[in-house]
Parts: C-alpha cells; sequence; structure tokens
C-alpha cells in the first residue's frame, strides 16, 4: 500500500454531526472524511437522510426553515459553520447539481459567466470566453453547443442541461462537487454519459454523490457511505462494501431485504 492510499489527503472533515427539522432528528452523530479527489457515494432507503447530510457539506440546510445542524464540518481544516464564513462564497468552493436540470432562464453562455463575474472572477471578456469553453469542453458539452452559445440553456435534452448545470458549478472552479441524484430524471444514455464525466471530474474536483442506484454507487465510486435511519452505518471502498460489507444492516441492505 502507497503513502498515499494510507493517508489519503483529506478535504471535508464532519464530526458528531447531528441535523434536527423542527423536534425530529434526521442525522445522528455523523463522522465522516471525504478525501481529497476521491467520488464517495452515498446510498441506503429512502428517508434515511443521504440529502439532509450532503446539503449540510455546504450549508443547503440553513435555506431551510426550522433546519438545525450540530457537531462541526470543515473545509480544508477550516469550520464552515464559524459565523464569518460567507455562504455564498461557501457554495462556490462546495458546489451543488441537483436531480432535476435546473439551468438559469438565461442562454447556455450567461449559465456559465453569471458565476464568475458574480465572484469577480473575471475582469475581461476574453477571459471569460475562455472560462466558459473550459467548464463546457470540462463537462462534455462544448461540441454539442459551440454553435449556439447564445440559445436559451433551457431549450437543451435533460442530460444536456444537466451537464449545462455542472458545467455552471465547475465554472467558479470549486474544490468540492455535491450531487444529489443527477441522474435520476435522465435516460440510461444520458445517465451513462453523466457517470462517464464524473470519472473523468474527479480527477480535478472532490465528489460527494447521493444515488439511489447501487450499481451506480458500483460503477462511479471510489468509496461507498451506507446510511439507515439517520445512522451513518458504514463507510468503505466501494468494492469491499458491496462484497464484503462490515455491517449486517448493510449487508442486509444490498442483498435486498429492505429498502
Ligand atoms: N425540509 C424538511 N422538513 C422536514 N423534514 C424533512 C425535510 N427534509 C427531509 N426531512 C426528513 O428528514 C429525513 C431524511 O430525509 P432525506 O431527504 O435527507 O433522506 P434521503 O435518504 O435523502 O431520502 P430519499 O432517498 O427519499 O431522497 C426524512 O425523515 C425526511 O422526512
Amino acid at each position: 500500500m502507497t503513502q498515499a492510499q494510507a493517508n489519503p489527503a483529506t478535504t471535508v472533515t464532519a464530526r458528531n454531526v447531528e441535523v434536527f427539522y423542527g423536534d425530529t432528528q434526521a442525522i445522528k452523530g455523523i463522522d465522516l472524511d471525504v478525501h481529497t479527489n476521491e467520488v464517495l457515494s452515498f446510498i441506503g432507503p429512502s428517508g434515511c437522510g443521504k440529502s439532509t447530510f450532503l446539503r449540510c457539506l455546504n450549508r443547503m440546510n440553513d435555506t431551510i426553515a426550522g433546519c438545525r445542524v450540530t457537531g462541526s464540518i470543515e473545509l480544508d481544516g477550516k469550520d464552515i459553520y464559524h459565523p464569518s464564513v460567507d455562504e455564498v462564497l461557501l457554495r462556490a468552493r462546495v458546489g451543488m447539481v441537483f436531480q432535476k436540470p435546473n439551468p438559469f432562464p438565461k442562454s447556455i453562455y450567461d449559465n456559465i459567466a453569471y458565476g464568475p463575474k458574480l465572484h469577480g472572477l473575471v475582469e475581461r471578456k476574453p477571459e471569460l470566453d475562455d472560462i466558459v469553453e473550459s467548464s463546457l469542453r470540462r463537462a462534455g458539452l462544448w461540441e454539442e453547443v459551440k454553435d449556439r452559445l447564445h440559445a436559451p440553456g433551457t431549450g437543451l435534452s435533460g442530460g444536456q442541461q444537466q451537464r449545462l448545470c455542472i458545467a455552471r458549478t465547475i465554472a467558479v472552479s470549486p474544490e468540492v462537487i455535491l450531487m444529489d441524484e443527477p441522474c435520476s430524471a435522465l435516460d440510461p444514455i444520458a445517465t451513462g454519459i453523466i457517470e462517464e464525466l464524473i470519472h473523468d471530474l474527479k480527477e480535478k474536483f472532490t465528489i460527494v454523490i447521493v444515488t439511489h442506484n447501487m450499481q451506480q454507487a458500483a460503477r462511479v465510486s471510489d468509496r461507498t457511505a451506507f446510511f439507515h435511519l439517520g445512522d451513518l452505518v458504514e463507510v468503505s471502498p466501494t468494492d469491499e462494501l458491496f462484497t464484503n460489507p462490515k455491517n449486517k444492516r448493510t449487508e442486509d441492505y444490498i442483498t435486498g431485504r429492505y429498502g
């Protein structure tokens, strides 16, 4: 085993994270490290807290009335819940792609250009053009849209729209990309394209993906975390989790005994 495998660099460190919606506890005392440049999948039965925990990682739960998060989450060793943290900047560093593609009602170009302009990442139009092109290329969409950059993003197919949303996330150079069931609204071909893209993206980004689909977790992720009733039951290298789970609850889930 190499040193890098023995001690992988960690981008996100979560300790004793609990989440409450009003008086109801959705997440119980979760400890988890997200390793740099890995793809980490969250799996588990509906309602087990995958999306809730994912949203803790860029403070999206702050936008939900009555939702309370306790414990600590650090990004590169810094507390993301510290009062001095600007949530807009945090969400640029920890970007998010949602279940349903949600391009802005703007042109393809402006969908990508919006974030870099908002965050003052560019001063001149040629630099912006470069970011738009490189983000679309990285998201595997450039060849399909390069001749219609000023057409509406909402005019693209569902799979193209999801790649546009990924390009929009990439355009502000995040460290982490959170994906909440990014393929659930897509057909199998579009899903395959996104899965290949996830594989390519991990070279540059750290990716955490919630998926309902165990085959998808097996295909795309380096490690998989199994959630059940608000607990993080097990996190293991993906092949180990599916072939040799450590926990009986994980085994019951992957063998289809519930879920
Ligand atoms: N906005 C909310 N207000 C109140 N309760 C919520 C809210 N969002 C989620 N919950 C509750 O928190 C628990 C965890 O839900 P969450 O959506 O995180 O689970 P999940 O594992 O992502 O489920 P699914 O796979 O069905 O998307 C559930 O009991 C759910 O009902």
